[in-house]
């Protein structure tokens, strides 16, 4: 990627833009393809999901990702570029098709801001291949927005992609930057809508393939693993509501990061109106200061009413051989996959709680060096699925996944996040999760199964995760 230092054009207004712009349109030429010129303006607080809900067309591609409790937030709208992938090979398609496009980008701007500079934001289901169901989302979608914004510790930043061709409209490009810059220098957040949402009304449920379904899909992980053919298995249930109204994805994006937040509230749209929205506890790889910051979560427990009830049942979740072997599982494969990829993984020596408002986890981080000849995608296509929610051996569970479950997992238990030209990103497990389309909503919750588990149990820890969904939903 090209960066023009701002002193060559120093002027921030019509004219300053007008001689970038051109100055890229000039390259464009020279080089016979468009260039995508990047615009980075530091701007006051900004609220991403507010934003996006300004900006928000259900005919175009979104992304949202937050992280309230570490106050980081980004989201982008409108692609100017986008791909689609599948099969095996489509992390590393996606990272070379990157790679490529930042070879035609030329940036301008406050480029030493987080946040700052174009970023590609993409999502991968979880199987690789394309099936019907899954056409909502292609197996890897990357795309960059027209519009992005992203705050981090209280810094916020706004930028304008543009692609440029060798004969384009400069002038009319120009005006239009300069008016997104505007609008989201000072945000004008009376303009939004300020009742406050009440959950939809009516409610059709229903549990794709009826309550006993699950119990025994969970039996049957069990007989599989007693024969031997796999030593854990992810497994989850799907959930279909019917509202009296339609669903606000944004609003119920808004409960999320209230109620939950340690977790990512994320939203990833298909340009169909519909999205994929949830809020997870489980990241999968950040690419930060040239490390790789992971970890594995796996193994639950409720939380307690009071705290000396909400402390025994952790004890008994750190003391539990069946939770434990299924945590030691990830945290093991997670460091195998990395070592696989030539990194040193740095592995806390046990897990710790990890506690969300209705559920608490075992958690291990995991951290590596990550140098330059290892990119954020080679360290996600690596991961991706963890045994958090695919199985191991995983070529040996994964393939039984499709074959217990009676629906198309699409993006649940994929991962989606973002990354920019520096290499930096974040991509999160696309868990605790539904899909929103007008009044429907197929809602997603899943568990570990190893030898030990009890299906009434893992059916009660699927209740615990799709009632917190249901009670966010708006
Ligand atoms: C697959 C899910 O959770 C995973 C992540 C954390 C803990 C899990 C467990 O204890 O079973 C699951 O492996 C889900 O919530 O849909």
């Amino acid at each position: 990627m090209e960066i023009v230092p701002s002193e060559r054009f120093p002027n921030r207004d019509l004219n300053g833009l007008l001689a970038f712009l051109g100055y890229v349109r000039e390259v464009a030429a020279t080089k016979g393809c468009p260039q995508l010129a990047s615009i980075s303006l530091a701007v006051k607080h900004i609220d991403p999901l507010a934003v996006l809900e300004s900006i928000y067309e259900p005919g175009e591609l979104h992304l949202y990702l937050e992280q309230p409790q570490a106050d980081e937030a980004v989201a982008g709208a409108e692609a100017v570029f986008s791909e689609t992938f599948a099969g095996a090979e489509r992390f590393a398609r996606a990272r070379d098709w990157l790679a490529g496009l930042w070879d035609n980008t030329i940036a301008i701007g406050d480029l030493d801001r987080p946040h700052s500079g174009p970023r590609a934001f993409a999502a991968f289901t979880f199987g690789a291949d394309a099936s019907e169901e899954d056409a909502a989302f292609a197996p890897a979608t990357v795309f960059i927005p027209r519009w992005q914004v992203g705050r981090r510790h209280g810094v916020s930043t706004a930028v304008a992609n543009v692609p440029v061709t060798a004969d384009a409209p400069i002038e009319l490009l120009a005006q239009k930057v300069l008016a997104a810059h505007a609008k989201f220098s000072v945000f004008d957040y009376s303009a939004l809508p300020t009742e406050e949402a009440a959950p939809p009304a009516v409610f059709k449920k229903h549990d794709i393939g009826g309550a006993d379904w699950f119990p025994a899909a969970v039996g049957q992980a069990l007989a599989d693993i007693r024969a031997g053919l796999y030593r854990k298995i992810v497994l989850a249930r799907a959930v279909d509501l019917e509202a009296g109204r339609a669903f606000n994805p944004l609003e119920t994006l808004n409960a999320f990061r209230e109620s939950y937040p340690s977790c990512f509230a994320f939203s990833f749209s298909d340009g169909r109106a519909r999205s994929f929205i949830g809020a997870t506890p489980e990241r999968l790889a950040q690419a930060v200061g040239g490390r790789l910051v992971t970890g594995a979560l796996a193994g639950s427990a409720p939380r307690g009413l009071s705290a000396r009830e909400d402390a025994r049942l952790g004890a008994e979740l750190l003391a539990c051989d069946k939770d434990q072997r299924e945590h030691r599982h990830v945290a093991e494969a997670i460091a195998r996959r990395l070592r696989a990829l030539g990194l040193g993984p740095e592995c806390a020596a046990q897990p710790r709680l990890f506690k969300l408002p209705n559920v608490q986890h075992l958690l291990t981080p995991i951290e590596a060096a990550l140098p330059e000849s290892v990119s954020l995608l080679d360290a996600v296509g690596e991961l991706h699925p963890t045994p958090a929610v695919g199985g191991v051996p995983r070529e040996d569970a994964v393939p039984h996944i499709g074959r217990i479950e009676n629906f198309t997992r699409g993006l649940y238990a994929g991962t989606l996040g973002w990354l920019d030209w520096r290499g930096e990103g974040d991509f999160v497990v696309a868990i605790r999760s539904a899909l929103v389309e007008g009044n429907r909503a197929r809602l997603y919750a899943g568990v570990g199964i190893v030898e030990g588990s009890d299906p009434a149990r893992e059916q009660a820890e699927t209740d615990l995760k799709l009632r917190a969904m249901l009670d966010t939903l708006r």
